[in-house]
C-alpha cells in the first residue's frame, strides 16, 4: 500500500460544504424461515444497520471500515436508492441539504452521485468497455445528443489513456477483460458523469500496486477538486493512506468516526474496536482482536464517537 497518498496530493484548502448527511438510518429486511414448509414459513425482520450516522463534505474522503457483513454495501445501496423492496428503512439521508426520498436518491445516481460498485458483475455483459465507460448520451434534441456522446468519446479516451488500457481493450466484451481492467472500467463508468459525490464499495482489491495506487490517487485528487468520496474498504492501511476521516463500522452501525491523525495515537481513538484495528496494523505490533473483551466494554470517550470534520 502506499506509505501516505494525502501527502503527495496538496489537500484542498476551499470551504467545505456538506454533501451527504445519512442520519440515524436503520434498515431491516423481511426473511421468510426457510427451514418452515412453505405455507407455514413466517415472515422475520432482520435488522442489517442500526441508527447508521455518517456525513461527507466536499474536498474530503470518508472511508468506511469493517468486517465483512457489518453493513457498507447496504448502505451504499440506500444512499444509491437501490432497494430490494422487501426492506424497512428508518432515518434520513440529506444531499446537499435537502433530505431525499428513495425516488430522489435514484434520479441522483449519475446526476451528482455516482457509484463504483463492489463487484465486476454490475458490467453489463453484453456491452463493450468503451460504452460501458461513455454510457449514454443525453440530450433533448438529436444534435445535442450527438453532441454528448462526441464528448463522451473524448472523455473516455482521455480516461482509458489515464488507466494505462490500451485502445484494443475499448471492444472488449466483460469476460474478456481481465479482473484488474474491468475494475479499472468500473472506476471509469463512475468518473465519466463528472459526479459531486462518488461512493466507492472496495474499489481496489484485483488492481496491482501500481494501479491500486493509481485509482487512490485518482480518488483524492477527486476530493481535492471539491468532490466528497465515500470509501467503503475492508482494509484499514488503504483507508489511512487516502482518507480524511474513517468511519469505523462494526454490526451494522458507526462505533466511531476518527480524523486519520488520530490512528497516531491509539489513545485519541474512542472504541475498543476501533482501538483493536490499530493493535492489528502490522506496524503497531499485529495483535489479534478480542471480541469478548471488545463487546464487554462499551466506547470509553463518546464525546469522540462522531467527530466534526476536519477535526
Ligand atoms: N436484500 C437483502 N435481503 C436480506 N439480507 C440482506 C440483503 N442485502 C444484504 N443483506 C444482509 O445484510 C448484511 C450486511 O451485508 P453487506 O453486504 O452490506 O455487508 P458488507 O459490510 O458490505 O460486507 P462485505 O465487506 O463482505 O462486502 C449481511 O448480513 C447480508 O446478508
Ligand atoms: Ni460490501
Amino acid at each position: 500500500m502506499p506509505a501516505r497518498c494525502r501527502s503527495e496530493v496538496a489537500m484542498n484548502t476551499g470551504a467545505q460544504e456538506i454533501l451527504l448527511e445519512v442520519d440515524n438510518l436503520s434498515v431491516g429486511f423481511d426473511l421468510y424461515d426457510g427451514s418452515a414448509p412453505f405455507f407455514r414459513a413466517k415472515r422475520r425482520r432482520t435488522e442489517v444497520l442500526h441508527a447508521m450516522s455518517i456525513s461527507v463534505y466536499t474536498g474530503e474522503v470518508v472511508a468506511m471500515v469493517g468486517a465483512s457483513g457489518g453493513g457498507k454495501t447496504v448502505l451504499a445501496d440506500c444512499i444509491l436508492g437501490r432497494f430490494a423492496g422487501n426492506e424497512e428503512v428508518t432515518g434520513k439521508i440529506r444531499y446537499r441539504g435537502k433530505p431525499c426520498s428513495a425516488e430522489d436518491l435514484s434520479k441522483l445516481r449519475g446526476n451528482g452521485i455516482s457509484y463504483v460498485p463492489q463487484g465486476v458483475g454490475f458490467l453489463d455483459p453484453l456491452m463493450r468497455a468503451a460504452d460501458q465507460v461513455r454510457g449514454l448520451a443525453r440530450g433533448a434534441t438529436r444534435e445535442q445528443r450527438a453532441q454528448d456522446a462526441d464528448r463522451r468519446i473524448v472523455r473516455q479516451r482521455e480516461l482509458f489513456e489515464s488507466y494505462g488500457l490500451d485502445r484494443e481493450v475499448e471492444r472488449l466484451y466483460p469476460h474478456q477483460l481481465s479482473g484488474g481492467m474491468a475494475r479499472r472500467v468500473l472506476l471509469m463508468c463512475a468518473l465519466m458523469d463528472a459526479p459531486q459525490l462518488l461512493v466507492a464499495d472496495e474499489p481496489t482489491p484485483g488492481l496491482d500496486l501500481v494501479l491500486a495506487i493509481h485509482a487512490l490517487d485518482d480518488i483524492r485528487t477527486f476530493a481535492n477538486e471539491g468532490g466528497g468520496v465515500l470509501l467503503i474498504t475492508h482494509d484499514i492501511e488503504l483507508a489511512l493512506a487516502v482518507a480524511d476521516r474513517v468511519a469505523i463500522v462494526r454490526d451494522g452501525t458507526v462505533v466511531e468516526v476518527a480524523p486519520v491523525a488520530s490512528f497516531e495515537r491509539p489513545e485519541l481513538l474512542a472504541h475498543p474496536y476501533t482501538r483493536a484495528l490499530w493493535h492489528a496494523l502490522p506496524e503497531n505490533g499485529f495483535t489479534a482482536c478480542d471480541e469478548a473483551d471488545m463487546a464487554a466494554e462499551g466506547p470509553q470517550n463518546d464525546a469522540a464517537k462522531e467527530v466534526s470534520h476536519g477535526a
